[in-house]
Order: C-alpha cells, then structure tokens, then sequence
C-alpha cells in the first residue's frame, strides 16, 4: 500500500520505502563483514520484524538461516504494557550459535530487554541486536544495540511492518498516524 492511500491517517512520511532499502543495504554490508567466518543466526521477532527481515537478509551477499519468536507485549494501545509473552518459541537451538535479534523498532526498549535476557540464558556465542528503527526519548531501559538504522523522535510510528491496531503495517513507507486516528 502506498501513502496515497491512506486517507487522511497519515500524519507526515517519516522514511519512504527507498530510504529503508538504501539504509539496509549499509547495514547488511556491515553485518557480512562482521559475522564473516562466523555460525550467524538471525532471529525475527514477529509479526513486525517480517518486512525487515526478508528485506534484510536478501541485502546480504550469502546464505543465512533464519528463526522466529512470536511475542505479545503490546494490545491494541500505543504503549508497550511491559508485560512479555512467548507466543512461539524459537525452532533451533541456539547454543553456541552467534544470534542477531531483527526488529522492526526499539520504543521503551522493555520487549527487547526481555528477549535478550531469555535468550542469553540459552548460551548463544554472541548476542546482538538490529532494529530499524529506535526512539532514544521513549527508552525506559537502556539496550545496547549494535546496528540502528534510523533514531527517531518519539511519536508513534506504523508503515512497513509497524502496526497500530493491526492496521497499516503492508504500507511501504514509514510514517506517523494522525492523532485523530488514535484519540
Ligand atoms: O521497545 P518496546 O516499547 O517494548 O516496543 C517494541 C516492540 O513493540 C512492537 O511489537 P508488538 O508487541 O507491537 O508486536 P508486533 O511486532 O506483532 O506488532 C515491536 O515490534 C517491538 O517488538
Ligand atoms: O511507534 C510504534 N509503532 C508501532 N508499533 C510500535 N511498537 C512500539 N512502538 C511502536
């Protein structure tokens, strides 16, 4: 779905969907040349993390397996509960393996947190994170992430996989929501 569609729901264009593919690009490139020789594993964080994964992984120049975790820790509000469920569980092992969590966003930083905290208790070789997007003013714990793709203010953001509602995450670009929409 392009912008033009979205009525008047759509507030302003914050990254049009060339921005985000030129901006993976350079992170994909970063990311082969850190992980070269190494037993890389990018793990997803469904549902919002799908557009970043697929279009990351096929910025990287080689073969990379792939997971998924499915977690619930937002309803259908604009603020993160802090409350963190395992809908679904990892397929592999990660014992050993050198993890790189993909999300879509980091916002109070409270899901991401979790994550990690649940899957270093596994014994992966490493542990990193890349997330498209990051709001620095929204964090409520702080998280060291490796690759960022774009700091952004802290207003609620949908498009490209990012939902509000369910609603607006096959939008190509990135954008924020009219208050109207939500209020
Ligand atoms: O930093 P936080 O404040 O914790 O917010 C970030 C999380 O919120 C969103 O997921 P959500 O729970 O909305 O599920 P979804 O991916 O299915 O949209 C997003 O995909 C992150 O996982
Ligand atoms: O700004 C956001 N938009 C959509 N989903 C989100 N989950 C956390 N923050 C956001």
């Amino acid at each position: 779905m392009d912008s033009s569609h979205m009525g008047n729901d759509l507030d302003h264009v914050l990254f049009t969907q060339d921005q985000i593919q030129e901006r993976l690009e350079r992170l994909g490139e970063q990311i082969w040349q850190d992980y070269e020789g190494k037993d890389l594993l990018l793990v997803g964080v469904l549902k919002g993390a799908v557009l970043v994964m697929a279009d990351l992984m096929r910025t990287l120049p080689g073969t990379v397996p792939m997971d998924w975790m499915a977690i619930s820790s937002y309803g259908s509000g604009t603020k993160s509960s802090g409350v963190v469920r395992i809908l679904m569980d990892l397929r592999e092992d990660i014992t050993d393996k050198h993890v790189l969590i993909v999300e879509d966003i980091i916002d109070s930083g409270l899901t991401l947190n979790w994550i990690q905290g649940n899957l270093r208790s596994r014994g992966p070789a490493s542990l990193e994170i890349c997330t498209l997007l990051r709001k620095p003013e929204a964090a409520k714990v702080a998280i060291d992430c490796k690759y960022v793709g774009f700091d952004i203010p802290n207003e609620f953001v949908v498009g490209y996989g990012l939902d509000y509602d369910e609603k607006y995450r096959n939008l190509r670009d990135i954008g924020t929501l009219a208050p109207h929409v939500y209020s």
